[in-house]
C-alpha cells in the first residue's frame, strides 16, 4: 500500500486522484499527530505550513516524493530532499491569479485605507479627510520579478491605468514587449516607482532585496507590497522607513515569522496585513490540490512527474518516446552492477543514432540508479544518482554519437572498475524488445531479463556439452541458449536463461570446472 500524508489544509475535493485507488491510502493528519507513525508514508503532501526539515526527513524514512500544493517551496529542506532521492514537487500556476488578484486588492486597499477607514467605521468613527487616498491612474507600479504573478498583475495595472516597470534580471526584451513594461535596474526601478510589489522566491539574493540602504533610493512617500515571502523587504528596515516617512505604508501577506509574533509592524497605521492569504481562494486551492495529487499518483504508476524541483521535466509524448531505452539503460545498469563486484571509478555512456535527439541526462541518471539499485541499501535513483556518484568521486560520462553499430540506435556502456573493465553494447528493436548484443568486444544477442547465466570459456569442441550436461545433472532446464566469441579457437562466451534462479552451488559447480573461466549468475528484472 502506497501511504500518502497530507499534512496541511489541502482542500479535499481536489484529492479526487486519489479515488477509486485501492493502492494508495490517504491520511490526512498533521506531523505531530502522525509522529509514531511517520516512517510508514511513501508521499507527504504540504502547504506553507510543515516545515520540512533535515530532522524531518530523518524519520520519514519510506518518503519518495514531496508535494507542494502551491508555489513557493522554501519551507522544503530541497538539497536534503535530492540528497535521499526524494523528488519535490509543487504546483507552479494553480494559484497564479488568486495571489495576482490578492497583491492588486492590496494595492488598492493601501491606496485608499479601505481597512484602517472600514475600521473607523466599524468603530462609530466618520473620518472623511483622513483617510483621503490617492489615484492609481497614471502612478508607475514597479513589480519585482516578472515570473507568472508579476505578468497577471501587469495586466490588472494596465486596466487601472498605471504604467508597469519591471525589474527581473531573467526577463527577455521580447517578453517584457510582449507584457509592454519599461525594464532597467532595481535601481531605475526605485528611482521612478510609487508602488512597489515583490513577486520573486525567497533565496539568498532576495533575501533583505529591500533594506535599509535600498529603501533610501526609493522615491520618497513610496508605497512597498510583498505578497511573496516574508524577508525579502527586510522587516526592521521597513518600520524604520515607515517611522520616518520614507515609505507611507504597506502591505504584507507574509512574514518572516508567519504568524508574526512580537512583530512592531503590526502596530503601525500605514501597515496593512493579511495572514498569507495569496492562494486562499477555493479555486486556487482547487487547482493546486489537484495537481499534486495527480503528481503522486503518475509517480506510483511510474509516469514521469510534471513539475519537479529536483528532476527534469518530461513532456509524457518525449516519456513514450523514450520508454525502451530508459528502462534498458537501467537493465544494462544492473547487468554491468552484477558483474563487477568492486569499487568503480567510472561509469560512461554513448548515446548512438537517430533515437537521442533529446536530453539524454535522464537516461544517464536512470542508468546510474540502475547501477547502484541493489549495491547499496541507500536509495539511489534518478533525483540523486549523479549527486551520490560525485560524493563517492565516480566519473559519469556520456557522449552522443552517430555510431550505432549496424542498429538505427544503441547505447554503449562501460564500467571501469579499480581491477576491470567491462564494456555492454545494447540496442532496442521495437519487434524484437531489448536486446544485448556485445559483451567487452564478444558479439552475442538475446533479451536482457530474468534468470541469466554469463559464461566464459575457451572455444574449442565439447564445451557447450560440458554444461549441458551439468546442468542437466541439476535437472536445471535452459531456456533459452546463445554463444559467442571474437574469433575461432579463442575466448568465447555463453548466455542462457532460465525459468528459474539459478542456485548458489549449481554456480559453484560449474565453477570449478577448468573449462570455464568465468561462471556469473545474473538477475535482471522483468520488462
Ligand atoms: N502569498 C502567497 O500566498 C503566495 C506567494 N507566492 C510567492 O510568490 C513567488 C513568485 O511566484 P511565481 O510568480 O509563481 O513564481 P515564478 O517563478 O513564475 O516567478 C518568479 C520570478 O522571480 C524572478 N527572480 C528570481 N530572482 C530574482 C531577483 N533576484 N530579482 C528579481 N527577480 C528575480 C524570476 O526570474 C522569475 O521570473 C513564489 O516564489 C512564492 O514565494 C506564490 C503563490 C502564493
Ligand atoms: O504557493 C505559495 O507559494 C504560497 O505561498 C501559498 O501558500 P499556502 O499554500 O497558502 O500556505
Amino acid at each position: 500500500m502506497f501511504k500518502v500524508l497530507v499534512a496541511d489544509a489541502i482542500k479535499p475535493d481536489g484529492l479526487t486522484p486519489f479515488i477509486g485507488r485501492e493502492d494508495i491510502l490517504v491520511v490526512q493528519k498533521t506531523v505531530e499527530e502522525v509522529r509514531n507513525e511517520l516512517h510508514e508514508f511513501d508521499a507527504l503532501l504540504v502547504r506553507s505550513a510543515t516545515k520540512v526539515t533535515d530532522a524531518l526527513l530523518d524519520r520519514m524514512t519510506s518518503l519518495k516524493i514531496i508535494a507542494r500544493a502551491g508555489v513557493g517551496v522554501d519551507n522544503i529542506d530541497v538539497p536534503s530532499c535530492t540528497k535521499r532521492g526524494i523528488i519535490v514537487v509543487n504546483a507552479p500556476d494553480g494559484n497564479t491569479i488568486s495571489t495576482a488578484e490578492h497583491t492588486f486588492a492590496m494595492i488598492a486597499s493601501l491606496a485608499r485605507n479601505i481597512p484602517q477607514a472600514h475600521q473607523t467605521v466599524k468603530g462609530g468613527g466618520w473620518e472623511r479627510n483622513r483617510f483621503a487616498g490617492t489615484e492609481l491612474k497614471g502612478k508607475t507600479l514597479g513589480i519585482v520579478g516578472m515570473g507568472r504573478i508579476g505578468s497577471e498583475l501587469t495586466k490588472r495595472a494596465r486596466a487601472f491605468q498605471m504604467d508597469v516597470f519591471a525589474f527581473d534580471p531573467f526577463l527577455t526584451a521580447e517578453r517584457a514587449k510582449e507584457l509592454q513594461v519599461s525594464t532597467g535596474s532595481l535601481e531605475d526601478l526605485m528611482a521612478v516607482s510609487d508602488f512597489i510589489t515583490v513577486h520573486t522566491p525567497l533565496t539568498k539574493d532576495t533575501k533583505g532585496l529591500f533594506n535599509r540602504e535600498t529603501i533610501q533610493k526609493c522615491k520618497d512617500g513610496v508605497y512597498l507590497i510583498n505578497c511573496a515571502r516574508g524577508g525579502i523587504i527586510d522587516e526592521e528596515a521597513l518600520y524604520e522607513a515607515i517611522e520616518s516617512g520614507k515609505v507611507a505604508g504597506a502591505a504584507l501577506d507574509v512574514f518572516v515569522e508567519e504568524p508574526p509574533v512580537d512583530n512592531r509592524l503590526l502596530n503601525l497605521n500605514q501597515i496593512i496585513v493579511t495572514p498569507h492569504l495569496g492562494a486562499s481562494t477555493k479555486e486556487a486551492q482547487l487547482n493546486v490540490a489537484k495537481q499534486v495529487a495527480k503528481e503522486v499518483v503518475s509517480f506510483v504508476d511510474g509516469i514521469p512527474v510534471s513539475n519537479s524541483i529536483n528532476l527534469p521535466a518530461i513532456p509524457a509524448e518525449l516519456f513514450n518516446r523514450i520508454q525502451p531505452y530508459y528502462q534498458l539503460v537501467k537493465t544494462v545498469g544492473s547487468f554491468l552492477s552484477q558483474f563487477i563486484q568492486e569499487g568503480i571509478k567510472e561509469i560512461s555512456v554513448k548515446y548512438g543514432g537517430d533515437t537521442f535527439d533529446y536530453d539524454t541526462s535522464i537516461l544517464t541518471k536512470a542508468l546510474v540508479s540502475g547501477f547502484f539499485k541493489g549495491r547499496v541499501d541507500v536509495n539511489v535513483n534518478e533525483v540523486n544518482a549523479l549527486l551520490y556518484a560525485k560524493e563517492r568521486s565516480i566519473t559519469i560520462g556520456e557522449k552522443i554519437s552517430n555510431e550505432a553499430h549496424g542498429y538505427s540506435s544503441s547505447v554503449t556502456v562501460k564500467i571501469v572498475g579499480e581491477t576491470k573493465t567491462m564494456e555492454v553494447k545494447a540496442t532496442y528493436i521495437k519487434e524484437y524488445g531489448p536486446r544485448i548484443f556485445a559483451i567487452n568486444d564478444f558479439k552475442i544477442d538475446f533479451y536482457p531479463e530474468g534468470h541469466i547465466l554469463y559464461i566464459q570459456h575457451h572455444d574449442r569442441p565439447g564445451v557447450i556439452g560440458v554444461v549441458g550436461k551439468k546442468l542437466g545433472d541439476m535437472n536445471l532446464n535452459i531456456a533459452t541458449m546463445q554463444v559467442g566469441r571474437k574469433e575461432a579457437g579463442g575466448e568465447a562466451i555463453m548466455v542462457l536463461t532460465f525459468d528459474e534462479e539459478i542456485p548458489e552451488d549449481a554456480l559453484s559447480d560449474l565453477a570449478s570446472s577448468p573449462d570455464l573461466s568465468i561462471v556469473q549468475g545474473i538477475e535482471l528484472p522483468a520488462y
